[in-house]
């Protein structure tokens, strides 16, 4: 529904995106997460055709943003940044004004805009003044204006930037009750937003895309699977050593902040190979080795330690990740 294909813009000298490539399917969400200053509301305009690309192409459904943006403009809904609200006008009105520009017959309207009010849980509100409503029911009013014409896509960009924690579950909540009818994505720098409401993520750093995964398979990828802290008496190389050599173990490393030792104690971190559990054969190398084993629990990686990995070393694992994903479809 959304392809977007070696996308690169630049203002002036300053390159906002370099060769950003992805695609988002049908019914999709795809949440486009990066820092400040990463480029996505440079993607964003450019995929809602008020932004032309320096190069690259980008499609939705079927149709090229630059050649064919009225076709373009039909087909999505842009909420940007700041929703385009008139705050003097009422809800309702500026719903009826919205769907006017957008092409939908008189006798259609009313409909339409009756469709988005409950779609988005305005109606108590269809005859209040813009102006007078909380910044959450703006931004519910932003969402209303963008599916009035009930486009197949909807480009989003940071939809719940400055809202307070309830009014951001809200529209959380009504993002995801638009997917599957809707093909949507949504830019946001916040990390819980994307395993909370998306099915795939685009992590984008400086410009560059630097992965693009479901959120659980870019934490198994990235780390080889669940992994364990372990709390052992003994000297910490050694059981470094040994744990390195058991079957099914990738790494095996020191956990920061617990390095001093205490009563020859060492604090561990094994992170497992892909697929295999190596739980057991760990606990018996460090017994038989002897040391003692005090505390070994499972951990799994979190979606920050994946974003902090690939934002913060600028390490490129768009490769790694794609050679992962094609070993998965080959098997
Ligand atoms: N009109 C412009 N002129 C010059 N540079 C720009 C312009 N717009 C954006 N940039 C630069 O392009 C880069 C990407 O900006 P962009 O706004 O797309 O990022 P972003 O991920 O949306 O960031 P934020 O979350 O802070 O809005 C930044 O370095 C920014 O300073």
């Amino acid at each position: 529904m959304i392809e977007v294909d070696h996308l690169s813009k630049t203002y002036g000298s300053t390159s906002a995106i370099t060769d950003v490539t992805f695609s988002v399917e049908p019914g999709e969400i795809l949440g486009f997460l990066g820092p400040n200053g990463a480029g996505k509301t440079t993607t964003m305009r450019i995929l809602a055709g008020y932004l032309p690309a320096t190069n690259g192409t980008a499609k939705i459904a079927g149709f090229d943003v630059h050649e064919n943006s009225l076709a373009v403009r039909q087909r999505i809904g842009y909420l940007p940044e700041t929703p385009p609200l008139y705050p003097e006008m009422t809800v309702e009105g500026f719903l009826h004004f919205v769907a006017r520009i957008k092409g939908i017959s008189a006798g259609d309207r009313a409909n339409k805009v009756t469709a988005a009010i409950e779609r988005c849980n305005l109606q108590d509100k269809r005859r209040v003044i813009i102006r007078k409503l909380s910044k959450g029911y703006r931004q519910r009013v932003g969402i209303a204006q963008a599916i009035v014409h009930d486009p197949p896509a909807i480009i989003m960009d940071e939809p719940t930037v400055g809202l307070d924690p309830r009014q951001i579950i809200e529209v959380r909540n009504l993002i995801k009750s638009l997917a599957g009818t809707h093909t949507i994505i949504l830019s946001t720098h916040i990390l819980p937003e994307v395993s909370m409401t998306c099915n795939r993520v685009a992590i984008i750093n400086r410009g560059k895309i630097v992965a693009t995964n479901t959120p659980e398979n870019l934490m198994t990828q990235l780390t080889g699977g669940s992994g364990y802290e372990i709390e052992i008496t003994g000297e910490t190389n050694l059981a470094k050593q040994v744990l390195q050599n058991v079957a099914g173990v990738n790494l095996v490393e020191s956990i920061p902040g617990n390095n001093l030792p205490r009563d020859n104690r060492a604090y561990l971190r094994v992170i497992s190979q892909l697929g295999s559990e190596p739980g057991k054969d760990i606990a018996i190398a460090l017994v038989r080795a002897g040391f003692g084993l005090h505390e070994m629990r499972r951990v799994s990686a979190t979606l920050e330690d994946v974003f902090l990995q690939l934002t913060t070393e600028e390490k490129n694992l768009q490769t790694e990740v794609n050679s992962a994903e094609n070993e998965g479809e080959a098997a």
